[in-house]
């Protein structure tokens, strides 16, 4: 199957994740109960400046509910939460306003001057320069969620929350998106996390890819492999290592017909 395969408009950078003084975000034994259910039991996180980091994890391990407390949407109990200020989520569903046309969508609560001009350099970078003045209704999914990476992105986020945004894609316009993540990540350098199911996607994207179990980080693979990432020997171990923490046999070998998941890379949890 295909992987992401970014326009690299610049040199790949490496960034120096480990010598960055502050973190961009970061968490200490950080607990979230509802009622008696406890999700997050203690958990540590830090993020740096930059640094593109993936979240694993099977279905009601907390992993939105931790996305919800760095965007500050989920109330963190006096609990000691960094983030930078500058903040933005990108959800599975675009969540347009149906009655605002596109660029004033994106333009949304911005403050300051030069509005339209500034939604319109954010919607040209995601390549919708055609569809300023279309009404939500109607785009595409991808164009759909296209606006809302522009809507982020106009922000200038330090931190870039994307919860499954690619989820309810096709297959290609998946591919599509990734590879303009890759791209605006490049450009913009936030700190990102991005929750996903799909292990190929966290492999292809991420610097860091976490494994969140029983309200804790389980597991973490720095992937340093280049990109744009192929599924190559090291890609497939450490897919291989990362299912086996999800609880998903792959099977002996890659090419032998064994692995449990779609063609996306994407595993039923
Ligand atoms: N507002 C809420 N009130 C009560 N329980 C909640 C609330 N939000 C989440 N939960 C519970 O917290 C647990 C974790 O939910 P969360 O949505 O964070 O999981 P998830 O890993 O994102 O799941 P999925 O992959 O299915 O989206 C679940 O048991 C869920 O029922």
């Amino acid at each position: 199957m295909a992987v992401s395969q970014p326009r690299l408009s610049r040199p790949a950078v490496t960034r120096p994740l480990q010598q960055a003084a502050e973190p961009a975000v970061r968490l200490s034994n950080f607990v979230r109960r509802f009622g008696d259910n406890t999700v997050i039991d203690g958990l540590d996180l830090s993020i740096a400046p930059g640094e593109f980091v993936a979240l694993l994890g099977a279905s009601g391990s907390g992993k939105t509910t931790l996305l919800r407390t760095l965007a500050g949407l989920d109330p963190a109990g006096g609990q000691d939460v960094k983030t930078p200020d500058a903040r933005a989520v990108v959800f599975q569903d675009a969540r347009l306003l149906p009655w605002k046309k596109v660029w004033r969508n994106v333009a949304l609560g911005l403050s300051g001057g030069n509005v339209r001009a500034r939604a319109e350099a954010a919607l040209k970078e995601v390549g919708l320069s055609h569809r300023l003045d279309a009404w939500p209704g109607t785009l595409s999914g991808g164009e759909a969620q296209r606006t809302a990476l522009a809507r982020a992105l106009v922000r200038a986020p330090g931190l870039l929350l994307l919860d499954e945004p690619f989820a309810a894609l096709d297959a290609l316009t998946r591919l599509k998106m990734h590879d303009l993540v890759l791209s605006l990540w490049r450009e913009h350098a936030p700190a990102v996390l991005l929750v996903t199911h799909d292990v190929d996607e966290a492999i292809a994207l991420a610097d860091r890819v976490l494994v969140l179990d029983k309200g804790r980080i389980a597991a973490e693979e720095r992937i340093t492999l280049d990109r744009p990432r192929t599924l190559d020997a090291r890609f497939q171990a450490i897919r291989r290592r990362l299912l086996s923490q999800l609880g998903v046999e792959s099977g002996p070998a890659h090419g032998e017909g064994h692995l449990l998941a779609f063609p996306t890379g994407e595993v039923v949890l």
